[in-house]
């Protein structure tokens, strides 16, 4: 089964409310599946920054998230990753290439926005958008070439729409983007409860994502309150990067300021343990299953 059919296999059920922590590179991904969630999100705003060091503002390329996307994705099959591919970065035939890549990489889902290519985060002010035709070109070739491709991933459409246009208009944008072949609308930057609940009525049977970005334009949700909205798929892109920045600013704090750092609580964090989280015994065990003899005295 493929990654995207196990993930339309939960949007297909109807108890269900997919959680998705947002992850960015390796270790976040291994720490988040060794949690046990059965979905992850690819944020692209953590992508950019742990990646190339540089802010959410449309500098990552398709190379710089296909290659991050491939290797997360690889890293158990049977969990779905979500990735954003920001605004398909180029025209039609470019948006058709991100398509195939991610396919190819594994990638169960992915969303296409309709800001111009110079985009930002979502949650920052004054966003430009490209017209509407334009954004629905990029779904279209994103359905078109998932048809050439004979695959399943699943289309995500999102509009920044409503910061400039305001909510009819960023809806109307999502229908338009559902009757070209979206699976799922993401209405970017909610910005309360009774616009939540609103674009889930008024979008159903289509599922909606909620993007939870704490300290963004959207009100805190927990799952629980998301389920109850109406939403079927919920993203925390920050999850991962706010506890990496407060906690090794703290340990580079120390560092500078003391010229040591303590190891907190019992020391669960040597390096044995921290590579477990990084499949440490299954690698292992890999190399004995074939004969080879490199781990059998332990490591
Ligand atoms: C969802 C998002 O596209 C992301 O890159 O994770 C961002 C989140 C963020 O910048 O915190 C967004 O534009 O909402």
């Amino acid at each position: 089964m493929s990654a995207a059919a196990i993930l339309r296999k939960m949007l297909a059920d109807k108890d269900k409310i997919i959680v998705c922590p947002g992850i960015y590179d390796g270790f976040t991904a291994r720490i988040a599946l060794q949690a046990g969630f059965d979905c992850l999100y690819m944020t692209g705003a953590g992508t950019t920054m742990s990646r190339l060091g540089m802010a959410d503002l449309g500098v990552a390329t398709l190379n710089d998230m296909k290659e991050n996307a491939e290797m997360i994705a690889g890293l158990d099959r049977t969990v779905p990753l979500i990735a954003d591919a920001d605004t398909g970065y180029g025209g039609p035939l470019m948006v058709g290439r991100t398509t195939a890549q991610y396919m190819q990489a594994g990638v169960a889902a992915f969303h296409l926005e309709d800001q111009v290519v110079t985009k930002r985060c979502g949650h920052l002010r004054n966003k430009e958008l490209v017209d509407e035709e334009v954004f629905l070109s990029r779904i279209r070739a994103a359905v078109n070439m998932r048809a050439q491709m004979l695959g399943d991933i699943v289309v995500i459409a999102r509009t920044d729409g409503l910061q400039s246009l305001g909510y009819e208009a960023a809806v109307s944008r999502l229908k338009k983007a559902i009757a070209v072949g979206a699976d799922v609308a993401f209405l970017e930057g909610v910005s309360s409860k009774e616009e939540a609940r609103r674009v889930c009525e008024e979008l159903a049977p289509t599922p909606v994502l909620l993007n939870m970005v704490a300290g963004g334009v959207t009100p805190k949700m927990t799952v629980a309150e998301a389920k109850e909205i109406g939403f079927k798929i919920i993203i925390f892109p920050g999850f991962a990067l706010a506890p990496v920045y407060q906690g090794v600013a703290a340990a580079a704090k120390e560092l500078k300021e003391t010229g040591d750092v303590q190891i907190k609580g019992d020391s669960k964090a040597g390096p044995r343990e921290i590579f477990s989280v990084c499949g440490l015994k299954e690698a292992m065990e890999f190399d004995i299953a074939a004969g080879g003899n490199l781990y059998s005295k332990g490591v």
